[in-house]
């Protein structure tokens, strides 16, 4: 029988993680509940032929393996009031909320559930999210379940809990600072001479390709950068000028700086 999934907190991410799950075929729409006090947004899950719901306890009944996609302040109101719904023994939760440790979700459920921290990004919304995840007291068949599932949804990576803030900053807020990137190359499109529309298709796609290089190649970036720099060539000059203006040395400072204010505030 296919396992049933609630996921908690039908937001930004809990109704990409359903709508990925379905377009993927990974579980029939039916298998899936998901719920949010204002139900109203998730409409079109419910015509896909999710269950759509704002009781959480009817939706944890329903479920297997429990998703939880809330803010980090509200989980610890919302896991008090589901705990005597909460078996150990049949239900399975993955908290995807961003610094909500294995400890905090014990502190409230006790020691016995299986438990999984996992970390998408919003590119998760088209199935091309890198998912670092980490695992406590689960099984074989619980971690290959968890592991498909974010498979659906991009690439997965185990690691230990120890370093999700890390992977937080890495995975999660990169795609932020990606973003950064490609808005300064269309902004710089443009003085250059394209329209902002061209200026923005050139340079999403640019990146595009260069990241398939790495992932399919396998490669360095240094060693894709050689192919590009022509002796005395326009790409070194351009590069070498970006590094005097610290390029390299602001992208290093800012993931730190991420990833001090994360292990400062939570
Ligand atoms: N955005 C990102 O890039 C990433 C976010 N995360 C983490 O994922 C989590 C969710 O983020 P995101 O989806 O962006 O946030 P959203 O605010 O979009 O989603 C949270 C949802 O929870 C719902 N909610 C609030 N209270 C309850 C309740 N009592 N019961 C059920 N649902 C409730 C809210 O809807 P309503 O108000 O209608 O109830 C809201 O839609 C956060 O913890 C975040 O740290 C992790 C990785 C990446
Ligand atoms: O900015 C944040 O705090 C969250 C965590 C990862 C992405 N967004």
């Amino acid at each position: 029988m296919s396992k049933k999934i609630a996921i908690i907190g039908g937001g930004n991410l809990g109704s990409a993680i359903a709508e990925g799950l379905i377009n993927s075929g990974f579980t029939k729409p039916e298998n899936i509940v998901i719920t949010k006090r204002n139900i109203v947004t998730l409409q079109p899950l419910e015509e896909k032929g999710v269950m759509v719901t704002n009781d959480n306890k009817k939706a944890v009944e329903f479920a297997d393996y429990v998703i939880l996609a809330v803010k980090p302040f509200q989980i610890k109101e919302i896991l008090e009031y589901l705990k005597p719904s909460l078996d150990p023994k049949k239900h399975v939760l993955v908290s995807v909320i961003t610094g909500i440790w294995v400890k905090d979700i014990k502190e409230i459920l006790g020691e016995e559930f299986t438990l999984f921290r996992a970390m998408p990004n919003t590119a998760i919304a088209i199935q091309q999210s890198i998912t670092c995840i980490c695992k406590h007291n689960a099984n074989e068949e619980q971690i290959k379940f968890v592991g498909d599932l974010f498979n659906q949804l991009g690439k997965t990576v185990f690691i230990e809990e120890k370093l999700m803030d890390a992977a937080t900053v890495l995975g999660a807020c990169g795609t932020a600072y990606a973003m950064r990137y490609i808005r300064a190359n269309i902004q710089g499109g443009i003085e250059i001479g394209f329209d902002a529309a061209t200026a923005s298709l050139i340079a999403a796609q640019t990146v595009k390709g260069a990241a398939e290089l790495l992932l399919t190649k396998h490669t360095h970036p240094e060693q894709e950068i050689d192919k590009v720099t022509t002796p005395k060539g326009c790409t070194i000059a351009g590069l070498n000028e970006m590094e005097h203006q610290g390029f390299s040395s602001s992208l290093i400072k800012g993931v730190v700086t991420s990833y001090k204010k994360i292990v400062t505030d939570m």
